[in-house]
Order: C-alpha cells, then structure tokens, then sequence
C-alpha cells in the first residue's frame, strides 16, 4: 500500500486577490508549507491544478474551474497511474495541518476532516465514483459527496484554519512561523 500526497492548487482566490499558492511566510510559500505537511506521511507528492510547483504536477479532471472536488479527482487519476493505493490531500492555502489529523486520517481507509473537507485520505476506487458524481452535474461539495461515498469525516471540532484573504493570511503568520519547517 502506498500514498500519494497531492496538494489542490488550483481555483480563482478572488477573495485573496492574488496567486495564494505562492504568498509567503517568512522565507517560504504557503505551497511549500502544504507539501511539507504532507511529506512526512507519504511515499510521492503530486501539486494539483497549477502548472509549476517544486515538486511533480497534475492537472484537475475531467477539466478545470470545478472547484476542489476537481482537483481531488485529478489526484486519483494520477495516483492510478503511478501504482498508489490512495491519496492524502489538502490545499496549498492550509498551511499548518494538525499532525494529529493526518495520522487519523491514514487511520482509515477513507476519511476527510470534519471541519476542512479538501483535507481526506481518498482510496483510488474512488476515481469512477467520482468522475461520475463530475459529469452528472450534482452538487461539487466535497462533503456532500463524501457522506454519500460512505468516506468518514474524523475529528469533529478540530479547526484547521485556512487562508482566504490577507488579513487570514496576516493572522496565520505567528502560529505558522512556530511550526515551520526546517
Ligand atoms: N486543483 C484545484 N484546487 C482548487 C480549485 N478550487 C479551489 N482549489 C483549492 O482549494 C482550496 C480552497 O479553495 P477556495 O478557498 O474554496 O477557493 P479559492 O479559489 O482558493 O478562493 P476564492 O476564489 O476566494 O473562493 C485552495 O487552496 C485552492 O487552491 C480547483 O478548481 N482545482
């Protein structure tokens, strides 16, 4: 069993205003701080929905401008191809994952955050499912196709807090500094 580490990338950040992707903390982009959130845990890292990254890059399926779920779906496709049993994700705009949730999440076979759905543990299987739930045109929540795919959410009441605009960008500053990678 192997897990693929996939970072979302892609998506507007119309509140931000700006690549988010590539806003910094100190000496590092908030990419660079998802990655290493997820470097431990997994055995490859894959970034989705922008075209450069430090690390191998995947496009979001069936195309871009989906939203999240998108960038997940691209995900497993790229984890199928290379061998990988599931995917660890979350967003390059939630820097500084919990440790503790990631451990839950590889836990189980199948499992997202309760309170940050673009952070799950996604088995491969999921792929078709998937890319089905895509082309019907349901709803594109993350959620709501996750409680339908019988993918458990872990970790109720545990914030994992995110980036949307500037000023969260501001006040995540301290609290991401202290946990910065080396
Ligand atoms: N691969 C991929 N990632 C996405 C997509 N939409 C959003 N994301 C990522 O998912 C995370 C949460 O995105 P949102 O905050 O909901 O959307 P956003 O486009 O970043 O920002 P807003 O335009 O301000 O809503 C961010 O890290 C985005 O980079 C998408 O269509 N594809």
């Amino acid at each position: 069993m192997t897990i693929l580490g996939a970072v979302l990338a892609g998506g507007r950040a119309t509140r931000f205003g700006r690549d988010k992707a590539l806003a910094r903390i100190g000496d590092t982009t908030l990419l660079e701080h998802a990655l290493a959130s997820l470097s431990p845990h997994v055995d490859a890292l894959v970034v989705v929905g922008r075209a450069d990254a430090p690390v191998a890059v995947t496009p979001d399926l069936p195309h871009a401008d989906l939203g999240p779920l998108g960038g997940i779906a691209g995900a497993l496709a790229y984890a199928r191809q290379r061998g990988h049993t599931s995917v660890l994700t979350t967003a390059c705009d939630t820097p500084n994952l919990p440790d503790a949730l990631v451990t839950a999440l590889v836990a189980q076979e199948a499992a997202y955050a309760a309170e940050a759905p673009t952070v799950g543990h996604w088995p491969v299987r999921l792929l078709e499912p998937l890319l089905a739930r895509l082309a019907s045109g349901e709803s594109r929540s993350i959620r709501r196709w996750a409680m339908g795919a019988g993918v458990v959410a872990v970790m109720p009441g545990i914030t994992v807090p995110n980036v949307n605009t500037v000023d969260d960008l501001e006040a995540l500053v301290d609290s991401v500094i202290t946990s910065s990678p080396t």
